[in-house]
């Protein structure tokens, strides 16, 4: 367990925005099913990026390291149609890796165990439970602490879903029913949530040749006996963490983003609309992506699409005139932790005027706040989240569990500090 103690400064400088997660996931899955080779590059070994190379691994994909990246041949798992193999997929922490590879483990009769770490255990699969049952796959597992095994296969046809507990289970069931021998269609029976996801989903499929076609916004079809067609691809950077960097150029640090793409299907895109909403002035230029200091004011922001950025938006309202309410943010209750409550505390601790509501938020911005010790509750994006609110504090902000940054964003402390963050980590034992 690690801690860091940060003296409070201005950060300043040029950052390289790290390659997207999200589309780093699905560009090895799509790789991964791939007939031959296909070369990513741009990767950021992140633990949950870690987990999603080894469980397409475990599949059959063989993934070798290039100098830019990886070199993926998904040929053998293709090849593989007939084996009954038993294997161990160990997600780590990461939902995007257990609730993407669980279908596509499934296209084939398949025998896997699904393990992980943290929260992983207690976040929501009982989608697929139900899918499950309907398609007579056998499965089981620990309460609260996964070791889902399952044995059996899915078959094409109609799946109705819900699709507002978690997009991963409609991004999961796309990339998987293209694979199987007959056509499939999706229903989604309810408002969809985290909805640019799911275009990541098809936009990745898409550039390995991979067609979903939709024709009312809550249904998708999906032809059988798809082929996915190897491709070469460069991730782009990521505005989940761009954000951090974005929203601390609003509060008066000054730093240029580089290598987000200002046309990126990312739903997290969205924290530029809602810093200039704010009064926030956001500028594109000369290849990065910048945000720049001001009097920044309250509103109400929805939740519901980017749960992702709304740890570090609620850093922006406590540091805002006026009220910021955040609504329909239920789900950031089932991430690697309860963000709501997680972000709420820690902002307390620092000094911010900030209540918890069921679904959300209320924060009365304040000038500046005071620092003090708070903890990440083992969350990447509320550590980082901690870590630019003090760069509006008085005094020193100490944050535990810092080494969290690693499931998404392993070099955040040491991007934070060559940005002249004055930031001393150690090791609690
Ligand atoms: O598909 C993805 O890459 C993700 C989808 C989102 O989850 P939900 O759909 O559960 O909101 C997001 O929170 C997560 O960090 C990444
Ligand atoms: C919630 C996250 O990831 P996942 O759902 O993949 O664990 C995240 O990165 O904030």
């Amino acid at each position: 367990m690690k801690s860091v103690k940060i003296m409070p400064s201005k950060l300043r400088g040029t950052i390289n925005v790290p390659p997207s997660k999200s589309m780093a996931h699905r560009v090895v899955i799509c790789g991964g099913l791939g007939a031959g080779k296909s070369s990513i590059s741009n990767i950021d070994l992140s633990d949950d990026l870690t987990a999603t190379i080894e469980g397409m691994r475990a599949l059959g994909s063989e993934i070798e390291k290039s100098s830019s990246g990886f070199i993926i041949n998904g040929a053998e798992f293709l090849d593989n149609a007939n084996a009954a193999f038993t294997n161990v997929i160990d997600c780590n922490e990461s939902g995007t890796t257990l609730r993407l590879l669980i279908p596509i483990s499934l296209t084939k009769e398949n025998s896997v165990v699904f393990t992980g770490r943290g929260n992983l255990g207690k976040r929501p699969l009982d989608l697929y439970y139900e899918i499950f049952e309907k398609h007579g796959i056998s499965y089981e597992y620990e309460k609260d602490g996964l070791n889902l095994k399952i044995k059996g296969s899915m078959k094409p046809g109609e799946y109705k879903i819900r699709g507002d507990i978690s997009s991963q289970f409609i991004s999961g069931l796309l990339l998987a029913l293209p694979l199987l021998d007959g056509d499939s269609k999706i229903t989604v029976t309810t408002d969809m949530e985290s909805r640019g996801y799911i275009d990541l989903t098809i936009d990745m499929q898409k550039r390995f040749g991979i067609d979903i076609q939709q024709s009312k916004s809550r249904e998708f079809y999906i032809k059988g006996r798809q082929i996915y067609k190897p491709t070469d691809y460069a991730v782009e950077g990521d505005f989940s963490q761009g954000a951090f960097y974005l929203v601390a150029g609003a509060l008066g640090n000054d730093i240029k983003c580089k290598g987000l793409n200002i046309d990126s299907l990312q739903g997290d895109k969205a924290v530029l609309g809602i810093i200039e909403a704010m009064g926030g002035k956001v500028e594109t230029k000369g290849g990065y992506i910048q945000a720049y200091g001001a009097d920044t004011q309250g509103t109400v922001i929805d939740g519901s699409q980017f749960p992702d950025i709304i740890p570090i938006l609620a850093v922006l309202g406590a540091l805002s005139r006026g009220t910021t309410k955040i609504v329909n943010a239920g789900r950031l209750r089932i991430k690697e932790c309860d963000r709501l409550k997680a972000i709420c505390e820690g902002l307390r601790n620092l000094g911010a005027d900030i209540r918890e509501l069921e679904d959300g938020l209320i924060i009365n911005g304040r000038k500046s706040l005071d620092g003090g010790i708070a903890d990440s509750w083992n969350d990447h994006r509320i550590a980082m989240s901690l870590a630019i609110a003090s760069t509006r504090c008085k005094d020193a902000v100490t944050i535990r569990n810092s080494h969290a940054v690693k499931k998404s964003y392993p070099g955040f402390w040491n991007d934070f500090k060559s940005l002249g963050g004055n930031a001393d980590e150690w090791n609690m034992g």
